[in-house]
């Protein structure tokens, strides 16, 4: 079978939520154009209300679009609705947890839901997989939060997705047990899953995604593999630690510089302006001596802060 070059192809999607009588119709989706190549882990960040959930709703069969075309493992969402929704698993923001139900029941449920029989269920592998084989036959309502999500994971899974979109997994789930999920998701895209994910934490984008999408306001403001979305903030800093630790931040002409722990200090440099010899020459010229020096490239912070917050109409108050 021909494998799709694409995970997910979005084309020029948009979605208006219609008015109602105490709320203004809101234009969520303003034209989003998005190809998620097939393998891939792919992080869909932005600002709250940028229109993430509503993309990944409109996916997941949950929100209807109001114009464009979506195509899911090459399968138009319009055309072959249930083939298209087959190919994916859906982890949603809100823990939704079946409380009457145990782990193992809440799976085979799901499983017989997208018609998996029993013969290829995978309960109990996927619910070690994600720690929980141990809790197996516990109410839902025992479970923790982490253990809550983790089990909305394995429900996403049951019945094999190529694709598995997971809407800000991590939020309210503490590092250890982040550390664990994100193992298992590495894990599924190495055997060949393609993992779509929205989170807050931008620091495990950058580790995790090879390709990141911004999205501002319904609009699609960057998508770029993520090295190449570092490289376009021009920004770096050096930080130097001299002989002496300093208590103030020493002024140098033409460089912002801030204090750092320890009696170090960060130099603020634009690499299309100046270089590392500049810097080094401005901090000699103060009369210190340097004892080390580093130099650090720019995190996905500044460069979705850059990207969000100048791009053209981020101002615009008739958007909101
Ligand atoms: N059912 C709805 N009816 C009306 N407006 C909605 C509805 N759902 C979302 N919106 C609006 O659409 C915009 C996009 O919301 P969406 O939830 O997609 O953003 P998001 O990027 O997922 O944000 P967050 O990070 O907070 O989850 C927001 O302005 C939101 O208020």
């Amino acid at each position: 079978m021909d494998l799709p070059e694409y995970a997910i192809e979005a084309q020029g999607l948009i979605k208006t939520y219609a008015a109602t009588k105490t709320t203004p119709a809101k234009l969520a989706l303003n034209g989003i154009d998005l190809k998620i190549p097939r393998g891939s882990i792919f992080g869909l960040l932005g600002p709250n209300g940028a229109g993430k959930s509503t993309f990944i709703n409109i996916l997941a069969g949950l929100t209807r679009k109001s114009a464009g075309t979506v195509k899911i493992w090459g399968r138009d969402i319009d055309e072959r609705p249930r083939d298209a929704r087959a190919a994916i698993g859906v982890v949603p923001q809100e823990l939704a947890a079946d409380v009457f139900f145990t782990p193992r029941e809440s799976l085979n449920v799901q499983a017989g839901m997208y018609g998996v029989p029993k013969a290829e269920r995978r309960t109990a592998e996927l619910l070690n997989a994600m720690g929980l084989g141990d809790k197996a036959d516990a109410y839902v309502r025992q479970l923790s939060g982490g253990m809550k999500r983790r089990l909305m994971v394995a429900k996403a899974m049951v019945h094999n997705p190529p694709v598995l979109i997971l809407d800000e997994p991590t939020a309210g789930v503490d590092v250890e047990l982040r550390r664990q999920l994100w193992n298992y998701v590495v894990g599924l895209n190495q055997l060949g899953v393609t993992i779509v994910l929205t989170t807050h934490y931008l620091e495990e984008a950058q580790e995790l995604c090879d390709q990141i999408a911004i999205i501002n306001r319904g609009e699609v403001a960057a998508c770029e593999p993520t090295s190449t979305l570092l490289r376009r903030l021009d920004t770096r800093n050096v930080v130097v630690t001299p002989e002496e630790p300093v208590t103030d931040v020493p002024v140098l002409a033409g460089f912002e510089t801030k204090l750092r722990a320890g009696g170090s200090f960060a130099v603020t440099y634009k690499t299309g302006q100046s270089s590392v010899e500049q810097v080094l020459a401005a901090v000699r010229a103060t009369g210190l001596h340097i004892k080390d020096i580093a130099t650090e490239d720019p995190d996905l912070e500044d460069v979705f802060l850059a990207l969000t917050y100048d791009a053209p109409g981020a101002a615009d108050p008739t958007r909101d």
